[in-house]
């Protein structure tokens, strides 16, 4: 099992009050390598605090988050940034580029700093820029580029290192609609060669690409389904159904 969630639970305190929000009470769920998950929820369901823990960026309350069977809940603060930038790829909706640098070693930043060969990094960027049709933008400056390129940019670095785990936030949430397909199939593609995939969205349309989907509400997983061999617009339709039941308050 490539990733194993266990009873995940995250209280917020305020620290000058005594009250306290649970923004996740009892999370359980695994990963098998390959799969594409989305988890979809209402705002303040509690999803980007579930994905913050997975992206060790935040500490539960109490629970576990095993990565092949090491739990990454409590791997030491000077130990964080290696471990991020070995085993996770993150395409969040702010591209988070440096502005510094140019699109190619934006791209190899993360595989400078886990003091990788050049030979290993241009095999790579060889390989990814194609893939993300982003050849001919790689000797330019990241405020030189559209939102969409910025997007494809900012995947070619999370795949540079072939992450364990893709975690997305609201991938296309900047994204006009027809930028959005394009990232949303390219997910899809990169899975189909293996990749592992979770993201978070309160969208079903997005939620529609992925291979299972995961319900979340106050804090804990309500319902789960499959996409089979359903096409995006019918998984869209069952995703909605399933909203309207599960995640409904009425
Ligand atoms: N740092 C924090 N301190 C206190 N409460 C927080 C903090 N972060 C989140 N919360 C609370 O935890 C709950 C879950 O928030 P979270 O951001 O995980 O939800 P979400 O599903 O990602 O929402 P959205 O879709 O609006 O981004 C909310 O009630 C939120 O107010």
């Amino acid at each position: 099992m490539l990733l194993e969630v266990n009873h995940l639970e995250k209280i917020f305190k305020t620290r000058f009050s005594k009250e306290t929000t649970a923004a996740l009470r009892d999370i359980d769920f695994s990963v098998e390598n390959g799969e594409y998950i989305a988890i979809m929820g209402e705002s303040g369901s509690g999803k980007t605090t579930l994905l913050n823990i997975l992206a060790t960026l935040e500490h539960p309350t109490n629970g576990t988050v095993a990565l092949n069977g090491n739990n990454i809940t409590n791997i030491k603060a000077n130990d964080l940034a290696k471990f991020r930038r070995e085993h996770l790829g993150f395409v969040f909706q702010d591209f988070n580029l440096l502005d510094t640098l140019n699109v190619r070693d934006n791209i190899y930043l993360p595989l400078v700093l886990n003091r990788k060969p050049v030979q290993m990094m241009k095999e790579r960027i060889g390989t990814l820029a194609p893939l993300l049709n982003i050849s001919e933008l790689l000797n330019k400056q990241p405020f030189e580029l559209s939102g969409g390129q910025k997007q494809r940019v900012a995947i070619a670095r999370a795949l540079m290192t072939q992450p364990d785990l893709i975690l997305g936030d609201e991938p296309t949430a900047a994204l006009d609609s027809k930028n959005s397909d394009r990232l949303l199939n390219l997910f899809e593609q990169i899975n189909d060669e293996g990749q592992t995939i979770l993201m978070v969205t309160h969208s079903s349309v997005v939620a529609s690409h992925a291979k299972r989907v995961l319900f979340i509400k106050d804090g804990m997983i309500y319902h789960q389904l499959y996409r089979a061999e359903r096409s995006t617009s019918d998984f869209n339709k069952e995703i909605n159904l399933a909203m309207g039941s599960v995640l409904g308050g009425n």
